[in-house]
């Protein structure tokens, strides 16, 4: 049996897949932690894979990595980390995205170049805040990747050259899925002088070898991997319930949207993968769970007993600033409070129906941008609550399938190893197993309304 092994280094967790790469079958897994914070050193996701991955990689014939998306990884002239990383949900160079944004000539100026508008998430913003409020590390900088990027570079034994791929690296804010090049303008422009960039590997390139033997895959960001994970076809769009909460589809041309609601990000199979996301997703419920003084089991109870529209109450969950929309100093809030409505059910439905409003919201953008969307899968830590499941069928007014429970950025990454490793003109093709398929339930719309109104009242 031929094995290969996909890493999925996201933000709470490194996980690792060792799958039979014939059939797509998960022969093992494991998981190690990741610290908190919007700042983590590097070596910390390292020491994480190298626990997970511990008698798993070497039993792999190729592997590769996916990874949490944006984060700004410097290392000096010896490769040596010269700051923690700041990572994607990191909101300090909101003020450079802004100036970023004007000296450009606008946010469509911005899409036009590489197919997003600067928000804190993107890495040139991270380079801009770091010029200017770090010179004396900045002046240290010698390389910038992006977290998959170092590890894969790790993996090979820290080549001379480190290398990316089209997906992660259209998140930068310095290279374009539309032309596939750099733009070493936009770099100039973020970090006020040169400095060294990954090379960009085609999609089933090999691209080293492990200290074990096994080949190397160019790895990618984490949602393009959980869009080769589950092999989207026309019509599909992904909802993702992690750390962030993401909206995407597999398309054939890029996408410029100058509103910068959509981000037109490459995939990882030549494509494209237009994407909204948000920086609040499974955290607002565990967070509404603690508040609740239960656990998410919980949580799901008591959002399960309440009725659509939670008695008139709705959480805007913008509980770690948000991205989209674009508001990244505000915070939470939980208005349309009765004597009636404030019940434990009530808020815990809140919690799960303001997250998913949020996601709704971005699927109206993705296809407000053109991309046909028939039903929903949704996926992510928070896919596996019977409350989100039951809320999802009601907001998104489309079929909203439930993949088999499985770590699906991972899995892309090891489809993303076999396919390298087979040498094949296209992936491998790994049956998608269905856990649970719901029709769409009315009543969303009063809730999707209320939250609107909510929002705009609060934040224009
Ligand atoms: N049954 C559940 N209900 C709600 N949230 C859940 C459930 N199971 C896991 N989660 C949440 O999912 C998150 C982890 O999801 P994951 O997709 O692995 O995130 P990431 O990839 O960002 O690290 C955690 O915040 C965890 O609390
Ligand atoms: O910033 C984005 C997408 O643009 C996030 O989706 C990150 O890629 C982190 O992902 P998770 O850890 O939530 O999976």
């Amino acid at each position: 049996m031929t094995l290969v092994a996909g890493i999925d280094s996201s933000t709470q967790s490194c996980k690792v897949l060792l799958v039979d790469a014939d059939s797509g079958a998960v022969v093992e897994s494991a998981r190690a932690d990741h610290p908190d914070g919007t700042e983590v050193d590097p070596r910390a996701w390292w020491a994480a894979l190298s626990q997970a991955g511990a008698g798993l990689l070497e039993r792999a014939d190729a592997v590769a990595v996916g990874g949490q998306q944006h984060g700004m990884v410097v290392v000096d002239a010896d490769g040596e980390v010269v700051r923690p990383a700041l990572l994607w949900n990191d909101t300090r160079s909101a003020g450079a995205a802004r100036d970023l944004t004007e000296e450009l000539g606008g946010p469509g100026a911005w899409a036009d170049a590489v197919g997003l508008v600067p928000v804190a998430s993107f890495t040139v913003t991270k380079l801009r805040w770091l010029a200017r409020h770090e010179p004396a590390n900045a002046d240290r900088v010698d390389q910038v990747m992006l977290p998959h990027d170092y590890l894969t570079w790790q993996l090979a034994g820290r080549p001379d050259e480190p290398v990316t791929d089209r997906g992660d690296a259209s998140g930068t804010g310095y290279w374009s899925a539309a032309t596939n090049a750099y733009r070493p303008d936009l770099l100039r422009l973020g970090f006020g002088r040169e400095l060294g960039v990954p090379r960009v590997a085609g999609p089933a390139e090999v691209v080293g070898t492990t200290a074990s033997g096994a080949a190397l895959a160019a790895g990618t960001g984490d949602n393009m991997g959980a869009a080769l994970g589950l092999t989207l076809e026309p019509g599909d769009v992904v909802v993702s319930l992690g750390t962030s909460g993401t909206a995407f589809a597999v398309s054939e041309s890029p996408v410029a949207d100058a509103s910068g609601l959509v981000a037109g990000f490459a995939d990882a199979t030549g494509r494209h993968l237009p994407l909204v996301a948000t920086l609040n997703a499974a955290r607002v419920l565990s967070a509404a769970a603690t508040m609740l003084g239960t656990d998410l089991a919980g949580l799901d109870r008591l959002a399960l007993e309440a009725e659509p529209g939670a008695g008139g109450m709705v959480l805007l969950p913008y509980l770690d600033g948000e991205r989209t929309p674009d508001l990244p100093d505000a915070t939470g809030s939980l208005v349309g409070l009765t004597r009636a409505a404030m019940t434990p059910a009530n808020l815990a439905r809140a919690a799960v129906e303001g997250m998913l409003c949020g996601l709704a919201d971005g699927v109206d953008a993705l296809a407000a941008q053109g991309v046909v969307v028939e039903r929903v899968l949704l996926i992510g830590g928070a896919a596996r609550s019977a409350a989100v499941r039951a809320v999802a069928a009601q907001v998104f007014g489309t079929p909203v399938v439930v993949p088999a429970a499985g770590e699906y950025v991972a899995r892309g990454a090891a489809r993303q190893a076999a396919w390298a490793l087979s040498g094949a003109a296209a992936p491998p093709a790994w049956p998608l197993d269905v856990e649970a398929t719901t029709q769409p339930r009315g009543g969303g719309e009063h809730v999707r309304e209320a939250y609107a109104a909510a929002r705009i009242r609060l934040h224009g």
